[in-house]
């Protein structure tokens, strides 16, 4: 959606005055002192130009006599002095342009760095609904996109810019003093240029937003082309192609729209540009006429023409500057809005909380953001201290919808969810807040991140607050099954698990769901949330960890999720849900009793392993 243009004409300049600024705050926060040498270098530069101009008059003035003939008496000391000037003042502008590229890029690097790690921590505090919110992902991309070289791109174009306007102020004084009346002219050759220029500022970025998630889609194709761990399906069904059609049709499509947009902008430069230069060219020939004519000194003259040149250049540079400043200023705004959107910082990663008394929903209903159904609806659960807890239900039910409000990571759109006793974890509203019940939790989810750092990484992250420690770490994989295995890699414990990187290794689905059992053994929250933890394990694994889950999480309370039946007779209270809702609760003899859902379930299950 194009920006909104009907601001007032207060806040359309406060705006980029704002973002200019913030960039620049970003620059001296990354490095302070390249920033400065950056300036210092810029500016000693256009006083350079100054003195060339300058030292162009004086020699010429020597040189040439009035009425543009040789001066006889030019002594060739006085020319030769001169060029030794040039040459000492190119020499030194040479060694300040180094000076300032290499600064630049550096700065580049360090402002990229900081605005980047702005956008990441941003990101890092969002809460997990606006992930389901495509303009939120537009909006991130943005961002991402602003974080990167534009921050730079702001302060290098200010300094230049500075620098510019600078040199025109002086190349400006030098020509009032030579030749006054030459100065509308020069306007009026530039004026063209700096109009296109303002007109051209803001369309590519309106351009840029309305190709959002355009980009977004292309990037995705991008990914599952070239990504490791789609490469094989993507091969199985020779797909390559068909997603490389995908993605050269959304590439064209965005083509077509910046090509549309450019031709419009050339148009209007390439008439400005003419229009500056007629003007440009009536003034040497004036100036030529006045020479002839003996009213003007032709060391003037070419000192004024040198001028004019210098000034119309730096109009140019000007224009392009704006524009670039105008259409960097405007990504900015993106980095700057999605860094303040963003909730406070939370600081250090929250310790695991010790204790858990109870958690209990009460007619809890849930409808996922952009969706027009309810996930759940009417739901009501209770988790004592040191019970398991186990939720069956058909595909699509709500199981895992509700696992991830009780863990905290969703609000409730209704009902209430209360934890500890009489709800002493309450937050702001009454509610359980959310971050004490993500303390309190550790949850293993049915789509765990396989995290492509070193096996004793994938454990030890389940306590980011803490220093990590091997030998938890190790008992940790010793409880989840996966100690042997990790010990038998090439680096042990230290080895990457992912192909991708050197000396990577990688490991069969069972042994990665064992990781995430491992992890959470690690974590030691008082409440563990295992959505269906064994899917890929073996049968005798599968067997060992529900014929052991007492023992394994002695003093914890556990939620668990599963489609297998059997897995879940066990519990202290089941609860079965159906689209939504619960529609039994009891414990496996109660429901068996009760001869419903269940019940037909469980020897739906029990029958086909019968008959196998
Ligand atoms: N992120 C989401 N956005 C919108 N709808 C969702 C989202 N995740 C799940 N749903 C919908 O919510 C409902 C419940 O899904 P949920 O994942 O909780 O089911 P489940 O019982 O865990 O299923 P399964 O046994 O297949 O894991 C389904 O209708 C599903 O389509």
């Amino acid at each position: 959606m194009p920006r909104t243009r009907d601001r007032s004409a207060g806040a359309r300049l406060r705006e980029p005055v704002g973002c200019a600024l913030f960039a620049v705050r970003l620059a001296w926060r990354a490095d302070r002192r390249c920033l400065l040498q950056l300036l210092i270098a810029q500016l000693t530069a256009s006083l350079g130009l100054v003195a060339v101009l300058l030292l162009i008059r004086y020699a010429l003035g020597g040189a040439v006599a009035p009425g543009g003939r040789a001066a006889p008496a030019a002594p060739s000391q006085w020319l030769i002095a001169v060029i030794a000037g040039l040459v000492v003042l190119g020499s030194g502008a040479g060694i300040l342009r180094a000076v300032a590229g290499a600064r630049q890029r550096v700065l580049a690097v360090k402002v990229d760095r900081f605005a980047l790690g702005l956008v990441l921590r941003a990101a890092g505090r969002v809460e997990l609904p606006e992930f389901e919110d495509p303009a939120f992902h537009d909006r991130l991309q943005r961002a991402v996109f602003a974080s990167r070289a534009q921050p730079a791109m702001v302060v290098t174009a200010l300094a230049a810019g500075l620098q510019a306007v600078l040199t025109v102020a002086a190349v400006t004084a030098v020509l009032a003093v030579l030749v006054w009346w030459l100065l509308p002219f020069v306007l009026l050759a530039v004026l063209p240029t700096l109009k296109t220029a303002r007109d051209e500022r803001g369309a590519g970025y309106d351009l840029h937003r309305t190709l959002s998630e355009n980009r977004r889609s292309r990037q995705y194709l991008e990914q599952l082309l070239t990504g490791r761990d789609e490469a094989k399906e993507i091969r199985a069904l020779d797909l390559a192609g068909t997603l490389r059609r995908r993605w050269a049709d959304r590439y064209g499509q965005e083509i077509t729209q910046v090509e549309a947009m450019h031709a419009v902008h050339v148009r209007r430069k390439i008439a400005a540009r003419l229009a500056g230069d007629l003007t440009t060219g009536a003034v040497i020939g004036a100036m030529w006429w006045l020479v002839a004519a003996g009213r003007v000194e032709l060391s003037t003259a070419l000192a004024a023409l040198a001028g004019l040149w210098q000034l119309s250049l730096r109009a140019q540079m000007i224009g392009a500057l704006l524009n670039g400043l105008g259409e960097a200023v405007l990504y900015m705004k993106d980095l700057q809005d999605f860094a303040a959107a963003a909730g406070p910082d939370t600081g250090e990663p929250a310790r695991p909380a010790q204790e858990f008394t109870s958690l209990r929903a009460e007619s809890l209903a849930f409808a996922y953001p952009g969706s027009t159904t309810r996930a759940l609806e009417d739901v009501s659960v209770e988790i004592r201290a040191g019970e398991i807890v186990a939720l069956v239900g058909a595909n699509g039910s709500g199981k895992t919808t509700l696992a991830k409000i009780l863990a905290g990571l969703y609000r409730p759109d209704g009902g209430r969810l209360l934890y500890g006793e009489d709800g002493s974890g309450a937050g702001a509203h009454g509610d359980a807040d959310p971050e004490r019940l993500r303390a309190a939790t550790s949850v293993v989810f049915q789509d765990f991140v396989r995290y492509k750092l070193t096996a004793s990484d994938n454990i030890t992250l389940g306590r980011p607050e803490t220093p990590p420690d091997r030998d938890r770490a190790v008992l940790a994989a010793e409880r989840a099954g996966a100690h042997a295995f990790l010990d038998r890699l090439p680096e042990g414990y230290d080895t990457v698990l992912g192909k991708e990187f050197t000396g990577g290794a990688e490991l069969s689905l069972g042994q990665w769901q064992r990781l995430a059992l491992a992890r959470a053994f690690y974590r030691d929250a008082p409440l563990v949330i295992l959505d269906e933890p064994t899917a890929s394990l073996d049968p005798q694994a599968e067997a060992d960890l529900f014929g052991r889950i007492r023992d394994l999480f002695a003093d914890r309370t556990v939620l668990l999720i599963s489609h297998r039946f059997a897995n879940v007779r066990e519990a202290d209270r089941i609860y079965v849900l159906d689209a939504g809702r619960v529609v039994e609760r009891g414990s496996h003899e109660v429901l068996m009793a009760r001869n419903g859902t269940y019940a037909r379930l469980f020897r739906l299950q029990a029958q086909a392993y019968q008959q196998a």
